[in-house]
């Protein structure tokens, strides 16, 4: 294939790139450095490589890893697309989570390959477009959503108190039934079983409350995102709620740093709307987007990997996340 530079002629178009994310059993990312003579050499980066005519991007990606690594990819999912202008070429990056493929790795260029984990990088300089898909790495895979309005306060508390103490997770706190000041109890309460246990906390819809709480993010509603002109600022995490094409357009624009989509399949919650459907949210999915994006609406753990499947980054899960026994 030809170098980036070899189109000076062109310097607006667009090259297609596939790049893989490697996960391996421990959770771990793989990432390699540019070999010697390309540019950016010595920069790290996921491998992957440019399309050749006719090709998909997960042509590319196999055919890449192969010649790069040695490795045959068995299971790899679309994931996110970055776009970035350097001065060398405007380059498309289509990310692939790998989850699995045969052969030893082995770097066939001469480049170094290193396992890394989220939030403890020990590789540097990183490639300037690769911003958006370490913060996307850093994402779990499943946000679970509260269900006050159904379980009642003290069923909701004990699950929610018993699931921390287990182990972190990501609870975006959302109970539109409550008026502004019960909702604003309910966080500060809440906020303080997270963070001693070390769990993500996310608020829907007020922001000066997530702010005031030192929360991990907030969450905005779809008509509240089409009316930001801009990523608010003081907060870790800003997502939204997206049902359409110019949804995801608007939460492109203002810089999400993920957003659900749906609902998928008919629920408790939307009954008489009609469904987004798989295959809509994998049509939506192709379009691009440098953040990751939730299925959300009849999700459960066992929807994940279909979710994956069609280019979801997760789930997001209301009723499946509680035991309604309890
Ligand atoms: N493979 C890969 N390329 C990336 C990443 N991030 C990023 O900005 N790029 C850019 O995307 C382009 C990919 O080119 P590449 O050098 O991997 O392509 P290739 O393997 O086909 O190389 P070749 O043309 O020398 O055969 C480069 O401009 C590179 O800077 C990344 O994470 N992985
Ligand atoms: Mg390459």
């Amino acid at each position: 294939m030809p170098p980036d530079q070899q189109n000076p002629i062109n310097p607006k178009k667009t090259t297609v790139v596939a790049a893989g994310v490697l996960i391996n059993a421990q959770g771990q990312f793989l990432m390699g450095s540019r070999p010697a003579g390309k540019p950016y050499a010595h920069y790290w980066e996921f491998p992957g490589g440019k399309l050749e005519a006719g090709e998909t991007a997960h042509d590319a990606l196999c055919r890449e890893l192969q010649e790069e690594m040695g490795i045959d990819v068995t299971a790899a999912t679309p994931w996110l697309t970055q776009r970035f202008n350097y001065p060398h070429a405007n380059v498309e990056l289509r990310f692939f989570k790998v989850r699995g493929w045969n052969g030893a790795l082995h770097g066939h260029e001469g480049q170094e390959l290193a396992w890394q984990r989220v939030g403890q990088l020990n590789v540097s300089p990183i490639l300037p477009a690769n911003g958006p898909i370490l913060r996307g790495l850093a994402l779990p895979e499943v946000i679970e959503i509260s269900n006050m309005a159904e379980l009642g306060r003290e069923a909701f508390m004990a699950q929610l108190s018993a699931k921390w103490a287990a182990g972190p997770t990501c609870l975006l706190l959302r109970e539109p039934q409550l008026s502004a000041s019960d909702y604003q109890e309910l966080a500060h309460a809440v906020q303080s079983i997270a963070r001693p246990h070390g769990g993500k906390l996310i608020l829907h819809r007020d922001l000066a409350l997530a702010q005031a709480i030192n929360a991990d993010g907030i969450h905005f509603t779809a008509s509240q995102l089409n009316q930001l002109n801009a990523r608010p600022r003081g907060i870790d995490w800003v997502s939204a709620s997206t049902h359409q094409q110019s949804d995801l357009e608007a939460a492109a624009r203002i810089g999400v740093d993920f957003a659900f989509l749906g609902h998928i399949a008919p629920t408790q919650s939307h009954p008489g709307q009609t469904p987004l459907g798989w295959e809509k949210f994998s049509q939506l999915l192709q379009l691009g987007w440098c953040f990751p994006v939730f299925a959300i609406g009849g999700q459960t753990l066992s929807t994940l990997n279909t979710a994956q499947a069609h280019g979801g980054h997760g789930v997001a899960l209301l009723r499946a996340a509680w035991s309604q026994t309890a």
